[in-house]
């Protein structure tokens, strides 16, 4: 039997993606609106309520209209959006935040898709923070820089199109000033920490792929864990998935923010100074990968019940 999937959206950045990971699969029967038809409401309607599985792909306000007009009880929901990641009755669509997590969103009616940016400092901090090794409470600092296809197809021709209102020339650009960046609430919430993070995200001049950081000064945690240990922790947290991989990270000296682009998977390294025990925590990823698209597409196949790593680029 193939899954009937809707993805509302699909012309934009996100959708396409997704589109792509789908389309050559025989296990799915993808449903699309035409070009002239997409955002006609009454479509929509058909479209949403006459599926299996419907994936919102749309900014905020357009996703909570879709959830709105979802009258069909036995369609489930996968939402690219901000708007229900921390909402009551969603599941957080991030499988390898806790043990128990691909259960529950295979078990899910409405699962949220992580943040790009939340998906890195999740993968880094959950399992340490789980073990005790970080305190609940510690003032955790989270650093960054994303493609700008991050941003959309607006962000997209601010960096491509000359014509483009904003056009922007430089090759690094930070962003998130005030502090206040709305992927924090949902970063509070997953880690289960006291505080969001200090978070300082920028946006570089490359289309996709992310390079996100934590760092942690060891000698002060209270449990004063080694380099090793914080490794091996975050290796056993991940040892199941296909997706996320601690990799080594003796021999490298350099990690560019294109080494997963174009991919589906996260990959960890811990780097430091034993000596002076310093950490640097590092996810590289893909904005359009696991940050979006391919966490929806491993999503989608946990809630169908079909192959976990089916449509992935791993
Ligand atoms: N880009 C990324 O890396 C990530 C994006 N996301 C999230 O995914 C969602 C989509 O983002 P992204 O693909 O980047 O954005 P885009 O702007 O590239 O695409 C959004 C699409 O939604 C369409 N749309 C807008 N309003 C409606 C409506 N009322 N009915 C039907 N279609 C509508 C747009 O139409 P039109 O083409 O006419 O503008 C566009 O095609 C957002 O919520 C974003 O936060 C999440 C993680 C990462
Ligand atoms: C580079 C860039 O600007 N990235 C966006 C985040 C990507 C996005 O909007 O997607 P989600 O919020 O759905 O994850 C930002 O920081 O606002």
């Amino acid at each position: 039997m193939t899954a009937r999937v809707f993805i509302d959206g699909a012309a934009g950045t996100t959708g396409l993606e997704i589109r792509e990971r789908l389309a050559a699969r025989t296990d799915i029967e993808l449903l699309l609106l035409p070009e002239n038809l997409r955002k006609n409401s009454v479509k929509r309607r058909e479209a949403l309520n006459g599926s299996d599985f419907v994936i919102l792909c749309l900014p905020d306000d357009a996703a909570r209209e879709a959830v709105a007009l979802i009258e069909n009880p036995e369609v489930r929901v996968i939402d690219a959006s901000t708007a229900f990641r921390t909402g009551e009755g969603w599941t957080y669509g991030l499988p390898e935040l806790e043990p128990s997590q691909p259960k529950a969103i295979a078990e899910a009616r409405f699962v949220s898709n992580p943040g790009c940016w939340p998906t890195g400092f999740l993968a880094l901090v959950r399992p340490l923070v789980r073990m005790g090794l970080v305190p609940h409470d510690w003032p955790l600092v989270y650093s960054g820089a994303s493609g700008y296809s991050g941003g959309g197809k607006a962000m997209i021709a601010e960096f491509e199109d000359e014509k483009a209102k904003g056009h922007e020339k430089s090759a690094y650009r930070a962003y998130g000033l005030g502090m206040a960046h709305k992927h924090l609430p949902e970063m509070h919430k997953h880690a289960r920490i006291a505080t969001p993070p200090l978070f300082l995200p920028a946006v570089a001049r490359t289309y996709r792929g992310m390079l996100s950081e934590v760092a942690l000064p060891l000698h002060a945690l209270p449990r004063k864990p080694s380099l090793t240990t914080i490794e091996t922790t975050l290796r056993e947290a991940y040892k199941d998935s296909p997706v996320v991989s601690v990799m080594p990270a003796e021999d490298i000296s350099q990690v560019r923010i294109e080494e997963n682009a174009g991919t589906d998977r996260l990959w960890i390294r811990v780097f430091g100074n034993a000596e002076t025990g310093q950490a640097r925590l590092m996810a590289t990823y893909d904005n359009l990968g696991k940050g979006a698209g391919g966490a929806a597409v491993q999503n989608l196949n946990l809630m169908a019940g079909l192959d976990p790593t089916a449509g992935l680029v791993l």
